[in-house]
């Protein structure tokens, strides 16, 4: 959690300082707002399985990973959104 504040607040400041397009915060909204969802989700379902039972089960296994799943999908998502909207500003404000 702690990370994912802190690449928020770096993307917001990043993006604000770059100036990006209306269009384009939009993107990178929703790219935050996946992260954050998919991780308060599979943390909601680890903690539930951990209250009914610590012992190792194929199920909860599958359920955890599961979970861990969508937290990987969504982070692969906003680095491409991130990648994409930020990238090209980033290139031309460093190196230009
Ligand atoms: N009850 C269980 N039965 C079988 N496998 C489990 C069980 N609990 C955890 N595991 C396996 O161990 C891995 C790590 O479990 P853990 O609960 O530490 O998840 P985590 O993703 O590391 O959580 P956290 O975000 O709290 O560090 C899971 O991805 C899962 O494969």
């Amino acid at each position: 959690m702690q990370f994912h504040l802190a690449a928020t607040v770096a993307v917001v400041v990043l993006a604000a300082w770059l100036k990006v397009a209306r269009i384009d915060w939009l993107w990178l909204l929703a790219a935050i707002t996946g992260v954050w969802v998919s991780e308060l989700i599979n943390t909601s379902i680890e903690r539930t399985i951990d209250r009914i039972s610590s012992e190792p089960h194929p199920l909860a296994k599958t359920a955890k990973d599961a979970a861990a799943g969508a937290v990987l999908v969504a982070a692969l998502f906003a680095a491409a959104v991130g990648a994409i909207v930020l990238g090209p500003p980033l290139w031309e404000a460093c190196f230009r």
